[in-house]
């Protein structure tokens, strides 16, 4: 992938919070030419309209950041979710396979249960306990199916200056209400979805082939209580607050108690650098 002509990316799903940090780093990288094909440019569960697409623009590699991502809708209405995240990433395999495209897609800390209370690497074996986590869990064995070329990265607890994410709730709540209550029953990873763009558009650009599955996460562990609190203590907010933890959050969707995802493999075989959360939060915070 490393040749003067430009590589032709595309980006399905390029008006979510993952779609749009690859956009605004997109430029930085010379020789990468991308389409950003959001919902309505592109859907993903019509086969024909990726098939098109291709046949005009000739990609070679696409970001798969189209999915249904909202954990407990999907408990009301597991076939949307299926449809997108297992049907949809079919499709795209499919005519991946077919123009010799290489797929990057990615995935979730959510397909696993959470009993482990070491990081989970990528020889574990997933059992997804929501309808979200089963949905793409699907994507991932049919991607697997389909494709030699494909990388599948599961990522978790992204967040950034876009759309709809923990990070931005706890900072808008924090302009209306004095009061949070917030889960510490949950353990696991909040990454900063800026970082996994860059870390995407650079494994593009490192023409590796060692592929497979990779779990890709900022570094150390927290719980959703105590990313809360750091989130307001950088943003200066924390003293007129009452934080107040709970190991009961009323939620429709169960979520894995322990879902620390390892990244010993990307460090090793792809050789990626991963900043600690804190210290990727707190640059976010000063941008
Ligand atoms: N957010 C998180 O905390 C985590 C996310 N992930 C995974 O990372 C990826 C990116 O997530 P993120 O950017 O945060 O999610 P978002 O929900 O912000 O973005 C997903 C995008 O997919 C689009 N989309 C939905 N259905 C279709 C469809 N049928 N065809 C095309 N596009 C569609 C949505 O469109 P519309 O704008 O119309 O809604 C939205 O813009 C997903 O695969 C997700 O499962 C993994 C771990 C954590
Ligand atoms: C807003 C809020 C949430 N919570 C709880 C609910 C839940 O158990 C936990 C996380 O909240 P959310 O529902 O915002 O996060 P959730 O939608 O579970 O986030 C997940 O999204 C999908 C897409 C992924 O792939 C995962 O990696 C993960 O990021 O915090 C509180 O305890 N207090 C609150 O005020």
């Amino acid at each position: 992938m490393n040749s003067r002509t430009p590589i032709q990316i595309l980006v399905t799903g390029a008006g979510g919070q993952l779609g749009q940090c690859i956009r605004k780093i997109g430029g930085d990288y010379d020789n990468l030419e991308i389409y950003f094909a959001d919902s309505k440019k592109l859907d993903i569960t019509q086969k024909q309209k990726i098939e098109s697409l291709f046949i005009e623009k000739g990609f070679k590699v696409v970001i798969n950041c189209a999915a249904y991502t909202n954990v407990e809708q999907a408990e009301k209405e597991p076939k949307k979710a299926f449809l997108i995240n297992a049907e949809g990433a079919k499709n795209v395999a499919e005519v991946c396979k077919k123009h010799d495209a290489i797929l990057i897609h990615i995935s979730t800390d959510y397909v696993f249960d959470g009993k482990k209370r070491t990081p989970y690497t990528e020889e574990d074996v997933p059992n997804p306990i929501n309808e979200y986590g089963k949905s793409k869990l699907l994507g991932e064995k049919y991607i697997q199916e389909i494709l030699e070329k494909f990388f599948i990265i599961r990522t978790s607890w992204l967040y950034s200056e876009y759309r709809h994410n923990f990070f931005k709730i706890i900072l808008q709540k924090s302009n209306i209400e004095k009061q949070f209550t917030i889960t510490n029953s949950e353990i696991g990873t909040p990454t900063n979805a800026n970082d996994l763009a860059a870390f995407i558009l650079s494994l593009i650009r490192s023409n590796n082939k060692k592929y497979g599955i990779y779990h890709y996460s900022n570094q150390g562990e927290t719980t959703w209580y105590h990313f809360a609190k750091e989130i307001l203590r950088l943003s200066g907010k924390l003293g007129g607050i009452k934080l107040e933890k709970t190991d009961n959050y009323p939620t429709f969707a169960a979520r894995p108690k322990y879902s620390v995802l390892s990244k010993e493999k990307i460090e090793k075989s792809l050789d990626m650098r991963v900043l600690r959360w804190q210290d990727s939060l707190e640059k976010l915070m000063n941008e």
